[in-house]
């Protein structure tokens, strides 16, 4: 016959087998050499292994996808130091490979996971094994991924010019400041090109504003394909543009900026019945250290795109870094 003390601590223990079988965390417990001892519901559900079938089996052997040296590590430490341990789906999404079945997550394939990993001392005192807390994070780790997701998107309209896909005056006058910096620094020769489109008005008089978009954005386009994957580029105005030509010479610059208004000259925009023909101005300046600020170096390049529009237009200008002797002090008048 049991005493009512024993009675109670045995129903208490029934209870807490209930409740670690029904618990929604995977509860696993692996003696030294890695042999399932214990295995609740939640592993059986999510693995399709009954209790029957896991314990006493090797973890690895039973699952060869678990990253097996990672999990060691991790365990090893646990039953070295005496101390619990804690990894996140960030580190590792998935330790064991279960298929996502939430339905508001669905978009997930795998589960996400955080872990707990806890030393168990033996009656004896000594950390004869570990157990294994498993965690369903997946609500957590799509929306926080979503959410990253949707602030990079943010980030990128928040700089990008809608008509062209260009940066934007803004973001480009900030990456302007950060070449204007680094290359102050690196004394690398870099050059900014500023141009605009001839009798742009024009365009837009004659054909439409739409058709007028339709030049700028071919302008952008054969602009990204004449310049280098590195260059930043950027719409600076309604139908003005800028390039940073990165690790390039005035005289690199020249030759760049004859090819980009080559290419323009000869295209031809489509609109309607019409082929509408165009061209456009350059000016170019070569970054110098007597620059005090990006936004000299900028208006070096205006000057320069003035001084081609007053020119005649369809032509490039290199920018004049020293202001010429005034004529009229020159004459000696
Ligand atoms: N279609 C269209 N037109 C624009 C846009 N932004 C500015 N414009 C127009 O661009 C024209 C610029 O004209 P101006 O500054 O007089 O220059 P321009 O006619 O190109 O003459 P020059 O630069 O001296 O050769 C104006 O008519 C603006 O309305 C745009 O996004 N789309």
């Amino acid at each position: 016959m049991t005493t009512p003390n024993i009675q109670v601590d045995l129903k208490d223990f029934h209870w807490m087998l209930e409740m670690i079988q029904t618990i929604d965390v995977g509860l696993i417990v692996l003696d030294k050499q890695y042999n399932i001892q214990t295995w609740n519901t939640f592993m059986e559900a999510h693995s399709g292994l009954r209790p029957d079938q896991a314990q006493g089996k090797n973890i690895f052997t039973l699952f060869p996808a678990l990253p097996e040296t990672w999990l060691r590590n991790k365990v090893d430490t646990v039953f070295m130091l005496n101390n619990r341990s804690f990894t996140t789906w960030e580190q590792r999404p998935h330790v064991f490979k279960f298929r996502n079945y939430r339905p508001i997550t669905g978009m997930a394939e795998y589960m996400y996971q955080n872990m707990t990993i806890i030393p168990l001392r033996s009656l004896t005192g000594d950390i004869s094994h570990v157990s294994l807390i498993l965690y369903d994070v997946t609500d957590v780790a799509i929306n926080k991924m979503q959410l990253e997701k949707a602030n990079t998107e943010l980030s990128q309209v928040s700089r990008t010019d809608g008509l062209t896909q260009l940066n934007n005056r803004r973001y480009w006058e900030e990456r302007a400041e950060q070449e204007y910096n680094r290359n102050l620094r690196t004394k690398q020769p870099c050059s900014m090109v500023m141009f605009d489109i001839d009798h742009f008005k024009r365009v837009n008089d004659t054909y439409g504003h739409l058709a007028g978009d339709q030049v700028i954005r071919q302008t952008a386009a054969i602009l990204k394909e004449t310049m280098r994957n590195t260059d930043i580029a950027g719409r600076y105005g309604g139908e003005e543009f800028v390039v940073i030509l990165i690790d390039t010479s005035q005289e690199n610059a020249l030759v760049f900026c004859e090819r980009l208004r080559k290419h323009i000259e000869e295209s031809v925009v489509q609109w309607e019945n019409e082929a509408i023909k165009f061209t456009i101005s350059l000016g170019v300046c070569e970054l110098h250290e007597q620059f005090s600020n990006y936004q000299v170096w900028l208006e070096k390049a205006d000057n320069a795109l003035y001084k081609s529009k007053e020119g005649g237009r369809n032509r490039t200008t290199k920018a004049q870094l020293v202001t010429p002797p005034n004529p009229s002090t020159e004459s000696g008048n």
